[in-house]
């Protein structure tokens, strides 16, 4: 089979304090000639890894090891300095607890912004928004700025649009970790049934539960490295005995 995501050698630098350049700058200057500063660090270097279509793999490690970045990374919004990632389709990514949304703007048209950024037609849309609105829970809201929303009802917002993207690989950072139980509860028969549709799934999370409850394979990073790629019983256990050795 072909992977769906292949990373090789896969490496970005970091300057310690903030990453010097903004993102849109980083797209037009070939960052690989940029000089090393004495405040760069490398949060993630060397990873190799290929994911199979309709995988669903945990990405687990302690906190600052690298895996929103490597999130990232597989989206496209980073670029790394070494080595390269690929993918095969589009990425529906639910990153930095929000699917990119704008604080200025209505949670209304922030569903537009980010349908239409994924390439969902406004047809498609017309016909999903009450429907997205609904899983949300949002409704009394949704002609309201965004910076007034509560972190909960962003992430609810955001995993109801990110879902609903007909792309065949689904990223989720930590969303998981805000919701309510009841909302915990729809989000998991809604990743239920992407992946039994054949979608492909990279969660990162803390939360032993949900890694068992959704993934078969696990990615443990530990310094920038990945440290094992196996099942996510193998990964849990590394992650936890190094929890028990460090003081
Ligand atoms: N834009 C940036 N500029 C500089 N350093 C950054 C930037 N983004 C992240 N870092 C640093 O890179 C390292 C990896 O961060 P990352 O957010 O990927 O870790 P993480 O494993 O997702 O952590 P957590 O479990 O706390 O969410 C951290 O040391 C972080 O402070």
């Amino acid at each position: 089979m072909t992977a769906i995501i292949s990373a090789r050698d896969l490496g970005v630098r970091f300057t310690r304090g903030g990453r010097s350049g903004g993102r849109l700058r980083e797209l037009f200057i070939h960052r690989r000639d940029r000089t090393p500063r004495t405040t760069d660090f490398w949060p993630l270097r060397h990873l190799d890894f290929d994911i199979e279509p309709g995988e669903a793999v945990g990405v687990l490690g302690s906190n600052g090891t690298g895996k929103s970045t490597l999130l990232r990374l597989i989206t496209g919004v980073l670029i790394p300095d070494e080595g390269h990632v690929t993918r095969r389709g589009g990425v529906a990514p639910l990153i930095a607890l929000s699917a990119g949304f704008a604080d200025d703007l209505t949670g209304r048209e922030n569903v537009e912004m980010v349908a239409g950024l994924h390439g969902m037609s406004r047809k498609t849309l017309r016909a999903a928004f009450d429907e997205i609105v609904d899983f949300a829970e949002v409704a009394d809201f949704i002609d309201t700025p965004m910076r007034h929303y509560s972190s909960g009802m962003r992430v609810r917002l955001g995993f109801a649009v990110i879902t609903r993207l007909d792309h065949p690989i689904l990223l989720v950072d930590e969303a998981l970790a805000v919701g309510d139980t009841r909302f915990r509860r729809k989000c998991h028969a809604v990743i239920e049934a992407m992946l039994a549709e054949g979608k492909t799934l990279v969660l990162v999370s803390h939360n032993d539960t949900d890694l068992t409850r959704f993934c078969t394979r696990g990615l443990y990073l530990d310094a920038g490295r990945l440290r094992v790629d196996g099942t996510i019983a193998d990964a849990l256990a590394a992650y936890h005995a190094l929890a028990a050795a460090t003081p």
